[in-house]
């Protein structure tokens, strides 16, 4: 899966469809954050998928299209505008590669942290006023969406019975955070398009969401899978009212893991372009992230070790998956 740049001949990892990697999951868990079930429903879907959809989630409509349209104006500008906004090293615009790794994707993208003040990220050569809308809409919608976040970490402390409720969302609270956020754009690819589609180009390589927690928005265009317990990639299909909930690996480490991190991806479309916006909620660097006590049951030791988020983030930019970045910090646990 992972593809190596090379100077000059970019290659990307295709799939071919032979597997179900295709499906459409039936039923991907739905919470209707309104429903006073929601906290036990949220424990359920984080213990069987590490994934789930949101509905009545309480960010304003208006935040998310005006940051989508601030979005699409920025992805249209010309690449050497763009590239005005990066290198991504570690915050600002990036094109087809991902990360340190020489991971590459059909994907372009801004990876900003979300503990600054946007005025210090160039956004383009265009007119101040233009930026000063995109670093608004930034704010806005960033705002909104660790609202949410909070309320869904207390939904899902309460339905975990761990006191206190904010046991999970004072990580992303805390002013020292490292939460990021990220806007992902993938262009419509005219090689899928006329070849027709025995192959999927990836857009986005598989791999764990390191933080706690990550809330992702799309447009109406698919290309987001997940991968289930055995091992084989379900198409998420796309809602552009709703939010979908990622469990990363700092959240399996904290529920000793009751809760698992998803492995997902994205595959590129022929004919549309998708645009994606994901808030990931991380926390303070020198925190140290190890199992609850509550969660530890009697007579079982915790899973994993101790470690701080920093050293947890450095293994993580080594390897994509929480099976082998937790690895380096698991126990053999008592059975
Ligand atoms: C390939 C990688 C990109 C990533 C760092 C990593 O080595 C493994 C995790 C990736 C991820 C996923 C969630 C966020 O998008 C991200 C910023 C993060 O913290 O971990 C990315 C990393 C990245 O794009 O640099
Ligand atoms: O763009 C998407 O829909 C998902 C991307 C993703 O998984 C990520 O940025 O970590």
């Amino acid at each position: 899966m992972v593809v190596l740049s090379k100077p000059n001949t970019e290659q990307y990892s295709c799939i071919r469809n032979s597997k179900p990697t295709t499906t459409f999951l039936s039923s991907i868990p739905l919470i209707d954050l309104s429903k006073p079930d929601a906290k036990s429903l949220i424990v359920k879907a984080c213990e069987e998928f590490g994934f789930f959809k949101v509905v009545n989630h309480g960010v304003p409509m208006e935040a998310i299209s005006k940051l989508e349209s601030e979005a699409t104006k920025f992805f249209s500008l010309p690449l050497s505008e763009k590239e005005k906004a990066g290198p991504p090293n570690p915050f600002g615009y990036g094109n087809k590669h991902i990360g340190p790794n020489g991971d590459v994707g059909w994907v372009e993208y801004l990876l900003l942290t979300t503990n600054q003040d946007y005025n210090s990220l160039q956004l383009s050569s265009v007119s101040e006023k233009a930026q000063e809308n995109f670093r608004q809409a930034l704010k806005d919608y960033i705002l909104a969406v660790r609202k949410m976040a909070c309320e869904i970490l207390d939904l899902m402390a309460e339905g975990l019975n761990i006191q206190p409720r904010n046991v999970f969302s004072k990580l992303v609270t805390d002013k020292q955070s490292d939460s990021v956020f990220r806007l992902n754009h993938y262009p419509p690819c005219p090689e899928l398009a006329m070849n027709g589609s025995s192959e999927n180009r990836i857009g986005f390589g598989e791999h764990t969401d390191p933080q706690i927690i990550s809330l992702l928005r799309s447009n109406n265009t698919c290309g987001l899978q997940i991968s289930l317990r055995d091992g084989s990639w379900i198409s998420v299909p796309p809602d552009q009212t709703s939010f979908f909930i990622n469990v990363g690996d700092s959240l399996q480490v904290l529920t000793n893991g009751r809760f698992k991190s998803v492995k997902h991806r994205v595959l590129a479309n022929g004919f549309k372009s998708r645009l994606s916006m994901i808030y990931f909620g991380g926390p303070p660097l020198n925190h140290k992230i190890a199992p609850l006590p509550s969660l530890i049951l009697k007579g079982k030791e915790s899973l994993y070790n101790e470690f701080t988020w920093f050293e947890y983030k450095k293994s993580a930019y080594g390897s994509r998956l929480a099976d082998n970045r937790l690895g380096h910090f698991e126990r053999i646990a008592a059975s």
